[in-house]
């Protein structure tokens, strides 16, 4: 339902919508963040996403409407081959790891190389440790976490935007994607300049003398 009504904004012309595959090691709280910007809630305890989900939100930036289409994928290994299926169709990724788990950390690397691989391209990439509420209990039992400044570099290296969250508390959830929203915008006005700076073959200006390029002589001028 949601992806028919989606479709139909896009037919309809009313609105673009941006799609936007959310990525990350199981558990560091995709469905949660989700959950937390569309239906404003959280659960302590949650089922592990099979396959891919999808949520539609509409926001404003810059006062003009926004659609994003989020595809919630499942973080499990046994699923990232269906996950990596969705990346050649998204227009850009948000890539959660969960500050509290240094593993998830390491991986974001690797799911990078997997959008690339999938895409074809890099995607704009908005990069989110969750669980920012956790962070200091979990380092006071010892527990090894990443640090903002851990989280700022590799986002830096990796030309990404980064952020920090927390699912549970509701903090920065809206700025990630008002962030992200941004940062798809920003990659389509790219995209249209350098279009517009590749010459085009068939936009060449007509001749008046000389040889008329082939791809000219069967079009028909309406004026
Ligand atoms: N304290 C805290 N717990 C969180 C936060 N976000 C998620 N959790 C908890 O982390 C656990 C995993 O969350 P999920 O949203 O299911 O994680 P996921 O990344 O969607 O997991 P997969 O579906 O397996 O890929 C759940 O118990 C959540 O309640 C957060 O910001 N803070």
């Amino acid at each position: 339902l949601v992806i028919s009504k989606a479709r139909k904004m896009e037919e309809n012309g009313t609105n673009r919508v941006y799609k936007v595959i959310l990525i990350g090691d199981s558990g560091v709280g995709k469905t949660s963040l989700l959950m937390r910007l569309c239906k404003n809630e959280f659960k302590s305890s949650m089922t592990a996403t099979l396959g891919v989900d999808s949520h539609t939100k509409t926001i404003t930036v810059d006062e003009k409407p926004i659609t994003i289409q989020v595809w919630d994928t499942a973080g499990q290994e046994r699923f990232r081959s269906i996950a990596k299926s969705y990346f050649r169709r998204a227009d850009g990724v948000l890539l959660l790891y969960d500050c509290t788990y240094e593993n998830s950390f390491i991986n974001v690397r690797d799911w990078m190389s997997a959008v690339v691989e999938g895409a074809g391209r890099p995607l704009p990439t908005m990069l989110c440790g969750n669980k920012f509420d956790m962070r200091e209990t979990s380092a006071r039992y010892g527990k090894k976490c990443v640090s903002t400044e851990q989280g700022k570099k590799l986002a830096a290296s990796t030309k990404s935007h980064f952020i920090e969250t927390s699912a549970k508390l509701g903090t920065n959830v809206s700025e990630c994607l008002n962030e992200l929203a941004k940062l798809l915008l920003k990659a389509e006005d790219d995209e249209k300049r350098e279009n517009r700076n590749v010459p085009s073959k068939i936009n060449k200006p007509f001749q008046l003398t000389g040889e008329h390029p082939v791809e000219n002589t069967s079009r028909t001028c309406c004026s």
